[in-house]
């Protein structure tokens, strides 16, 4: 990653989203983007304007002479752009087909259609943000929830850049000392090269699990905490499913059996995104269609991270019941026993003996109780810990997570093998290798092909 710009062609994209608006941009940027949007544009001359100025003007098809668009036309000459090329944004009336026919002009003046995500790209190629921005970016994109909008800002600004080149700093400076050691052994430093490696592997490896302590929490921030909710039909969890939606989503009748698919919707809880899976009542049936949907539900249990499992306190407990209560032990859960406010039926001491007290919650959906109480377990389940510490630098990424873990690992041979007293130069490879990591993590040792799958993923235009 140099700081020295490579020339790169010259790119298009309409960078607001496909549809009517007030106002679309078109974007440019490349070391032709001011000739090609003034290949096009008449107002002022923007080969002459100066940089970061705004310019009202219009769009002109050069073959006809015909006026395509009223616009706004901004001038922003590299490096100091999103690019770090020279950039050119036409601001134009947000109809489809004038901006569309905008962009085809610009093709027809030199320019290439820009691949997704290739302004971002060359803003990581031309060295003005690593990988972990990059990714950032595309995560404040999609972000659900406030917290999880945070998390990506703060990546953008490079806390997790800087924590992971510090940690190589760390590693390099043990590298080199190695080999300065290695390059004199007349002076017999051995001991004191081991006892540094070893301090530094620790130190690195201590960090490294810091970070990956936060990954559980960080992916449920970016990708939502699957959760199912599971119970046999009419308990209410299609009630409960609209009342955590504050929007009637499912389908609730006092049929049992009402819920014949599973419901995916994505609510936020107290700033944790759930994707909350509605489920068909489980239940042993002979009804085609409803087979099919309870086999579903018994998969959304097995893919669920969390489950919300339903129970009727109006009725007695059934084996049904006691069957999925079973079947979820293993599972992180939350058991609501609803319908509080019908006459009780069901045997609080049976109930004890096969649900912990505090994964009970006691509801009535139907009068809006004890939701609140559900809201706060959920809550205090998952970010009990962070909530409080809103300065953590968290990683979000399961390509983040994957890299850190092989980190570990490789720092975790260097242990090792310094405990088994092998030669300092195999020792040495490990923890090079852990170096090269977290160097793939921020991009600086990162395989071409990694970089441009990583990108594709983006939206177009941005
Ligand atoms: N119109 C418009 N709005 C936008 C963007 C854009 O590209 N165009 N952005 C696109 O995502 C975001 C803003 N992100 C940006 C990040 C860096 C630079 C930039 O020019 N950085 C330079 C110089 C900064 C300065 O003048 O101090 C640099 O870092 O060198 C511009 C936009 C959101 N809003
Ligand atoms: N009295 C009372 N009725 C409730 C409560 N919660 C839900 N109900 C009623 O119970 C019936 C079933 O609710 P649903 O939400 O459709 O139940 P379900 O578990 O999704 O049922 P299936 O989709 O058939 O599996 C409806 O008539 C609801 O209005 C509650 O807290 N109290
Ligand atoms: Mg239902």
């Amino acid at each position: 990653m140099g700081t020295t710009i490579t020339a790169y062609d010259t790119i298009a994209a309409i960078s607001t989203p496909p549809g009517e608006g007030a106002i679309s941009i078109v974007r440019l940027s490349g070391e032709a983007a001011l000739q090609t949007a003034a290949k096009v544009y008449h107002g002022k001359n923007l080969l002459k304007v100066p940089t970061n100025t705004i310019n009202y003007g219009h769009i002109i098809d050069p073959d006809s002479g015909e006026t395509v668009d009223e616009v706004m036309v901004s001038v922003l000459r590299g490096p100091k752009t999103y690019t770090r090329e020279d950039m050119v944004e036409i601001n134009c009336h947000g109809g489809i087909v004038s901006t569309n026919r905008v962009l085809q002009l610009l093709l027809g003046a030199g320019a290439r259609m820009a691949e997704p995500g290739e302004f971002t790209k060359r803003a990581f190629l031309n060295g003005r943000i690593d990988l972990t921005e990059a990714e950032s970016v595309m995560d404040l994109i999609r972000a659900k929830t406030d917290r999880a909008m945070q998390v990506a800002v703060d990546q953008l600004d490079g806390d997790l850049r800087r924590l992971i080149t510090n940690l190589r700093q760390e590693i390099l400076e043990v590298l080199a000392q190695v080999e300065v050691n290695i390059d004199y052994p007349e002076y017999d430093t051995d001991q004191m090269t081991t006892k540094m490696l070893q301090e530094k592997a620790q130190l690195v490896l201590s960090r490294v699990d810091e970070l990956l302590q936060t990954a559980s929490q960080g992916k449920v921030l970016r990708e939502g905490l699957a959760t199912a909710i599971v119970g046999r039909p009419n308990v209410g969890k299609s009630s409960l499913l609209n009342h955590m939606m504050h929007e009637d989503k499912a389908i609730v009748t006092d049929v049992p059996g009402t819920t014949r698919d599973v419901l995916e919707e994505y609510v936020n809880v107290r700033g944790v995104p759930l994707k909350l899976v509605d489920t068909a009542g489980i239940r042993d049936t002979d009804d085609k269609v409803e087979k099919i949907g309870v086999e579903r539900s018994r998969q959304a249990i097995t893919k669920a991270d969390l489950i919300i499992l339903v129970l009727d306190a109006s009725q007695p407990l059934t084996a049904e019941d006691e069957a999925l209560i079973k079947a979820t032990a293993a599972k992180k859960r939350i058991v609501v026993l609803n319908k509080q406010d019908l006459p009780a039926q069901l045997d609080q001491t049976q109930l004890a003996a096969l649900v912990p007290a505090e994964q009970l919650i006691r509801t009535s959906i139907l009068k809006a109780e004890g939701v609140a109480a559900l809201d706060q377990q959920i809550a205090s389940l998952f970010f009990g810990g962070i909530e409080n510490s809103q300065t953590t630098v968290m990683v979000t990424n399961s390509r983040q997570i994957g890299l850190l873990r092989q980190a570990k690992a490789s720092l975790q041979s260097v242990l090792a093998g310094i405990e088994a007293g092998m030669p300092i130069d195999l020792v040495q490879i490990d923890m090079t290798a852990a170096w090269d990591k977290l160097g793939e993590i921020t991009g600086d040792a990162a395989p071409d092909e990694l970089i441009t799958q990583l990108f594709s993923q983006f939206c177009l235009g941005k």
